[in-house]
């Protein structure tokens, strides 16, 4: 014991054997953390005085446990604005492996969303690119991200998406029959992953309720918990669990689209879910427009995309209406509130004609069984507390662009192959831009055109804005418009916290007390 056998057969003392294993360990985990590419590019080896201030922290790690422990820790803000406070408004650091600079302010709001795609492309983490696959949009860029993206946008587009609404209010009210109805406690977050994963199942790739369709939660959720990790691909790592989570709902695709294709052949309607849609787009040539691959990386995305970020802001409005019973007043009743004087004259018109109270949820729902498009067009009042939901508490915190050729910003060169890392919430709660960043207030958004521009990003800008702005508005205006006329509800805890895991969480998950109010639906 306590000595170890080479392969030469000489005895070596354990102490070294351990010495040299964990050397080993460490520069595997540094090579599978950058991909191979050795961090100490040209730009470390010749350090420019013009790449901005900064440390790159230890190898590998680099400030990633900061940031994650802070994301954790509801502190994210915090440690951002420290960092800006400590080195400005651009700094370098290493995230997830790679050597990254931060920006923040309109300005880099503007610069990250408008420069041309072939100075700085899109970039993920590295474990996001290997579980979504890289043929998803984020991974894409010039002509091969117009093409799909063209081809997702016109599935998601408003048009498209009128006929799409009763479906999702039927998916709303089969929800709340099954999980809300009857109940005197129910916990928020969990239901609405539910609630907006089953509505992407049924719309988006005509996955029916049933043993297949709880297979594939089980794989997605799993897929979804090592997105962020650092892409340490070790037994039972968060990483490697995602990545085999990720294999397994690939298959699952593949021998969807199988099966689409040959519904396809047998003469079934190209409208019925986001798959067969992309199936039949023919180019020129009358070949698939999107190839198999696309499909399906981007039908994964759209999953995470389209599910995790829309449950995240309808139960934080959820919490919100409980905690200013004002706002859920306004959101049910109407707002007393006079227009600016920027709404002047259509809007003072319609204030002194209804008394004043420009009604909202409890009125429109007489207009007819289902909702329709112009009902939704009336729910002016709850997007703004949408609106300033997602402007206090983003669902995304922030992304990357990665530079393709050195880029000069603010004085600084950003070397070629770094990652930008930018924030959502730096420029939302500025008060600067927002007075009182603090204080809720959805009065912020009566005229949207007074907010500067690149200072709002909760979807992101430029070529890249979110695709699914129209869809989540949708769900999430038709989910408040059934949770305020049919329940009643208030929070079982006062803890307000969340924490990043990436998107907020509220930290119990939000349980909540509820009566209903409903007769028969
Ligand atoms: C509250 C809900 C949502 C928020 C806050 C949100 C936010 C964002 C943000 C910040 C981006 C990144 C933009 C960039 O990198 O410049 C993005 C991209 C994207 N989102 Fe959303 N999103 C939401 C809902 C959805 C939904 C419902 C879908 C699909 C049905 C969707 C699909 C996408 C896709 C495909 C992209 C990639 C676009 C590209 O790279 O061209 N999102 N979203």
């Amino acid at each position: 014991m306590g000595q170890r056998y080479m392969q030469t057969g000489k005895i070596m003392p354990a102490g070294i054997v351990a010495g040299i294993s964990v050397i080993m360990t460490v520069f595997y985990l540094y090579k599978v953390a950058t991909g191979g590419n050795h961090i100490s590019s040209k730009a470390e080896r010749q350090p420019s005085e013009r790449v901005p201030p900064g440390s790159l922290g230890i190898p590998i790690i680099g400030q990633s446990l900061g940031l994650l422990c802070a994301m954790r820790a509801n502190t994210a803000e915090k440690w951002i604005a420290d960092r800006a406070k400590r080195y400005g408004p651009i700094s370098k650091l290493s995230l997830f492996g790679k050597q990254t600079v931060f920006i923040h302010g309109q300005a880099a709001n503007k610069f990250v969303f408008t420069t041309d795609g072939t100075k700085l492309s899109n970039h993920q983490t590295e474990s996001v690119k290997m579980i979504l696959g890289d043929r998803c949009l984020l991974e894409l860029s010039g002509e091969d991200h117009q093409r799909v993206r063209k081809a997702l946008a016109s599935f998601l587009k408003p048009d498209s998406l009128k006929n799409y609404i009763g479906n999702i209010e039927d998916e709303i009210r089969r929800h709340l029959e099954m999980h809300w109805q009857g109940r005197t406690k129910v916990t928020v977050l969990p239901l609405m992953k539910t609630l907006t994963f089953n509505i992407i199942c049924s719309l988006l790739f005509g996955l029916e309720r049933g043993a297949r369709r709880d297979t594939f939660v089980h794989y997605f959720q799993q897929m979804i918990e090592g997105m962020w990790s650092i892409p340490i691909k070790m037994p039972f790592t968060r990483f490697d669990c995602s990545l085999k989570a990720s294999a397994k709902v690939q298959k699952m695709l593949r021998d969807l689209i199988f099966e689409k294709r040959i519904e396809l052949a047998n003469g079934a309607s190209s409208h019925q879910d986001l798959i067969t849609f992309l199936l039949n787009i023919r180019g020129e040539d009358n070949k698939e427009l999107v190839s198999e691959d696309e499909i399906i990386h981007n039908v994964m995305l759209i999953m995470v995309a389209g599910h995790d970020t829309s449950s995240v802001l309808i139960t934080f409005i959820i919490q919100i209406l409980a905690n200013y019973p004002n706002i859920h007043a306004a959101v049910l009743k109407g707002t007393t509130n006079s227009p600016p004087l920027s709404c002047f004259p259509f809007w003072w018109f319609v204030f002194i004609v209804s008394g004043g109270d420009i009604a909202e949820q409890d009125e429109i729902k007489k207009s007819g069984d289902f909702l329709t498009w112009e009902d939704l067009a009336k729910m002016k009042y709850t997007w703004r507390v949408a609106m300033e939901t997602l402007r206090t508490i983003p669902p995304v915190f922030g992304g990357f662009r990665k530079t393709l050729e050195d880029i000069e910003y603010e004085g600084y060169i950003i070397p070629k192959g770094w990652q930008i890392f930018w924030v959502t919430g730096m420029t939302q709660m500025d008060d600067n831009i927002f007075p009182e960043p603090s204080k809720f207030d959805p009065g912020r958004f009566e005229n949207p055109a007074a907010i500067p521009p690149y200072c709002y990003i909760p979807f992101g800008g430029g070529p890249r804005i979110c695709p699914g702005y129209e869809f989540a508005k949708i769900e999430t205006l038709v989910t408040i418009h059934y949770l305020v006329t049919q329940f009643t509800w208030k929070l079982c805890c006062n803890d307000n916290c969340f924490r990043r895991d990436p998107m907020p969480v509220p930290t119990q998950g939000l349980p909540i007390q509820i009566v209903s109010n409903k007769k028969v639906v």
